[in-house]
């Protein structure tokens, strides 16, 4: 039996301390670490960041019934891959982030007619792309991003990729004219590679074709004796340029600095953590980067000099810097947040970009008052709300204490804020961005705010890769560049711990992998807690609601959708969320008994793991 042969399979790993609960046989196999199960039946392994190593024994795995999928990733497999032929009926093949080396024989997934997912990323391969791999009938996923495959790009036989990212290896040659319309970045950082979507193949007007391998070679040096000359003028024309900038910059330095003197060191850091009060000095002020700008006109009653100078309140830090609560002495309460990786654009797009949030004006949004612009850290001054973050009422020493009333009042603002900045931001993938419960703060009558929105434009691409939660949505991670949908997976996300109370650890951990942590999160209520144990039991109010906690349990899932497709979008999520009340009799009543209950959740937690994992 399956647990036989899992126990059989483990004996050839190394460092499976993450699989202790192997073999407990009261729990069973689905309940086992890292075990995907349908109706309790076994159909996959998710063996993810556990540090493991060994060998992957394909003929063990052979005998698993209904292995549809497999996952290894963040792991420290070794070698070359294992021979995955002879699972026939895999599905979804998921190897990155391993040591994983050595060519990839050409034949390596032949007869896999089932295989849609293929991930290889982040590990030593070397090679050609296999021939095998390009001819997959069902492929919709292919990402072997940051390896050694060198050669040319094999002609891809699938049209429509899901993810398609083969960026960061030696490939070489034209790029397929069938390819000629994917995202340049899926080619990024590949030296050799030319024509669409990348620049056009040099030497020629279209790129040519991959049999020309026999140019004329007097034309060939012609051409490389002119390729030599222009490059010769272009490094002198920049050498001069650069030398006419560095003096005006120079020139420019010592003017400001007679008009500055020492401003500069305080402005960097105008909070001290220390005295735990606000000290931009005078000089700041008058300095060209050291002036706060109002963007609301609403706000101009706060006096600058007041806020500048009132006592101030550490609340914490995050991923940017960290977050202090100023006391006016004859004014609001204010929160000012210091930025650190905002340096994406210019100052001016900066401003710009601030009095575009300043003018943002909804029930459901923190309202920004002014920011601070330095060069290295900026400053943003929000209002203070009453009852701190929904984090805190969570998983905070209140943790547990919102009753369903609240909560589901919290997520309908939610969900109305965000379909706010939706509207007013249609051109961005991101219009929030940073969707998680500790940029909901609460008001004083327990209103949702949302914080820290529509701040991608302007952090650094690789700080946003690294922290903002978006980016940590299962797209995100793997391509490098979120969908439209990445806030609805934190939107998603957010219902789950709402509804769960369980905080999702490692999705607010800073760092690699966040993304699969998430989502092996998600997989785990999923797979171990759906009898009974997925809501929250304590949350007070529970029992006239529970149907309609189950319904947003399936908004949830909905959007946590693994795949873009099924995912929902926002004006669906919306419009759900808008139609929950707060109890079941109120009106039209769905899963009355404790059967039918039990019933709906089940049926909705495997359709979800059907989904989520083998799509
Ligand atoms: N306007 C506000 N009113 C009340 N509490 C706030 C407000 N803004 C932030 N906070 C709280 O201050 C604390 C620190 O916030 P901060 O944004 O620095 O950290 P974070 O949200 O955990 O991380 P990140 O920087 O990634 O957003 C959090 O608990 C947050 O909920």
């Amino acid at each position: 039996d399956n647990a036989q042969v899992l126990m059989n399979f483990k004996s050839f790993l190394s460092n499976a301390d993450a699989l202790s609960n192997w073999g407990n046989q009261t729990i069973g196999v689905c309940s086992w670490t890292g075990i995907l199960c349908f109706n309790q039946n076994f159909h996959g392994l998710r063996l993810e960041h556990m540090g493991l190593g060994g060998t992957v024994n394909v003929d063990t795995l052979l005998q698993l019934s209904n292995l549809n999928s497999f996952s290894v990733i963040n792991n420290n497999f070794e070698g070359p891959m294992p021979e995955f032929k002879k699972l026939v009926n895999l599905r979804a093949m998921f190897l990155s982030n391993n040591k994983f080396s050595g060519e990839i024989p050409d034949d390596a997934f032949e007869g896999m007619r089932r295989l849609k997912r293929v991930f290889l990323a982040e590990n030593g391969f070397t090679g050609h792309i296999p021939t095998s791999l390009v001819k997959l009938p069902k492929l919709l996923d292919v990402d072997i991003h940051g390896n050694s495959f060198d050669g040319n790009i094999p002609e891809f036989q699938q049209r429509d990729f899901r993810v398609f990212n083969l960026s960061y290896n030696n490939l070489e040659g034209p790029i397929p004219e069938s390819l000629s319309g994917m995202d340049p970045g899926s080619f990024a950082g590949n030296n050799g590679l030319c024509g669409k979507p990348l620049s056009l193949c040099t030497g020629s007007p279209t790129p040519p074709p991959v049999s020309n391998q026999h140019p004329d070679s007097h034309a060939e040096k012609e051409n490389t004796k002119k390729r030599i000359l222009l490059a010769v003028i272009i490094v002198v024309v920049v050498i001069v340029l650069a030398s006419l900038l560095a003096l005006l910059f120079i020139r420019y330095r010592r003017k400001r600095a007679i008009l500055v003197k020492d401003a500069q060191p305080q402005n960097v850091t105008p909070f001290s953590s220390e005295s735990k009060s606000i000290v931009v000095t005078a000089e700041s002020k008058k300095s060209e980067d050291g002036e706060l700008n109002f963007v609301g006109n609403d706000r101009v009653g706060i006096d600058l000099q007041e806020l500048l100078r009132a006592s101030a309140e550490v609340l914490g830090s995050g991923s940017f810097g960290s977050t202090y609560k100023a006391m006016l002495l004859n004014g609001p309460v204010v929160v000012v947040k210091r930025f650190k990786h905002m340096n994406n654009v210019g100052k001016k797009e900066f401003f710009e970009h601030m009095n575009r949030l300043g003018r943002l004006s909804h029930p459901n949004l923190l309202p920004l008052i002014a920011f601070y612009y330095g060069k290295e850290e900026k400053l943003l001054v929000h209002d203070f709300a009453e009852n701190g973050s929904l984090a805190s009422h969570l998983h905070g020493r209140n943790g547990g204490g919102l009753n369903w009333a609240t909560r589901l009042k919290v997520i309908k603002g939610v969900a109305r804020g965000l379909a706010y900045l939706y509207t007013e931001f249609p051109d961005q993938a991101l219009p929030h961005g940073h969707l998680k419960s500790s940029n909901v703060v609460l008001d004083g009558s327990f209103e949702a705010r949302l914080a820290e929105y529509g701040l991608v434009p302007v952090v650094e691409k690789s700080h946003a890769q690294q922290f903002m939660v978006a980016y940590k949505s299962p797209e995100a991670s793997q391509l490098e560049r979120p969908s439209e949908k990445s806030d609805i997976w934190c939107l998603g996300i957010l219902i789950l711990e709402l509804l769960t109370g369980k905080f999702p650890a490692n999705y607010l951990r800073h760092g690699k992998g966040a993304s699969e942590d998430l989502a092996a999160w998600v997989n785990s209520i999923v797979t171990e807690g759906w009898s009974g144990e997925v809501l929250d039991k304590g949350i007070p109010g529970r029992g006239s609601g529970e149907g309609e906690m189950v319904k947003l349990l399936r908004i949830g899932m909905g959007c946590c959708e693994w795949s873009l497709e099924s995912r929902w979008g926002w004006k669906e999520a919306v419009a759900k969320i808008e139609e929950l009340k707060e109890s079941d009799r109120d009106g039209d009543v769905e899963g009355g008994s404790d059967g039918d209950l039990l019933y709906s959740l089940s049926t909705s937690l495997d359709d979800f793991s059907l989904s989520h994992s083998v799509s």
